[in-house]
């Protein structure tokens, strides 16, 4: 159902979050576009550093499972969505870095004159770049519904839930992680500078 190809680059990608300090516990979720009507995504509950080819499982653009009786990721309407309001995203990785779970509950983020920003598309450093802050929800739907309108009003370069975690993407597996790469160290410097103030 899913090709093996991207469970595996799916699965290799927990294995680097994992070495990253990206997805303790069971924490983080992972998906690729497979085509217009499917997407493939981590099963819930596994440890995204020991991901099998098995733990990915295709779901539909409602995050349902091709496949009854399977559990796709509690998140996966927050990937759905994604997909459905942006063409370009092949892949998105979620994880709960400490860097992004500190910073997500001291309220805005915002990225100044940062070389590495240019990861992200924009021509130069010398920029500010705002990294949206959600407010954490256990109902994903009503969060999935919360931030639809924020995402189509100002597309952002990723965001944070605030206590939870981080969400990046890109237009495939690798590109998603270099972008998130990118976005955990931009979080990280930030936590430091605050710690030098
Ligand atoms: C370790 S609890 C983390 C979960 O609540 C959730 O936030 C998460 O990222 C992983 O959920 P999952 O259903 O495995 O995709
Ligand atoms: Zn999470």
């Amino acid at each position: 159902m899913v090709p093996m190809e991207l469970a595996e680059a799916l699965a290799e990608a927990g294995r680097r979050m994992d070495a990253r300090g990206w997805v303790p516990g069971s924490a983080g979720n992972l998906s690729a576009r497979i085509d217009e009507t499917r997407i493939a995504i981590t099963r819930s509950g596994v440890h995204k550093g020991r991901l099998t080819t098995a733990d990915i499982i295709a779901v539909d653009y409602e995050g349902n499972p091709l496949v009854p009786g399977q559990k796709p990721s509690a998140e996966t309407l927050l990937h759905c969505q994604l997909y459905r309001l942006f063409p370009a995203v092949g892949a998105v990785l979620h994880g709960h870095s400490l860097a992004a779970t500190v910073l997500s509950m001291q309220g805005g983020i915002t990225f100044a004159n940062y070389e590495i920003l240019k990861a992200f598309g924009y021509a130069t450093h010398e920029l500010e770049v705002r990294l949206p802050v959600y407010e954490n929800d256990q109902d994903i739907a009503r969060l999935a519904n919360f931030i639809e309108p924020l995402l189509q009003n100002e597309p952002p370069i990723g965001y944070v839930i605030e206590g939870h975690g981080v969400y990046g993407w890109g237009t495939s597996v690798e590109h998603a992680y270099w972008r998130l790469e990118a976005l955990e160290f931009l979080l990280a410097c930030e936590l430091e500078r605050r710690k030098l103030k």
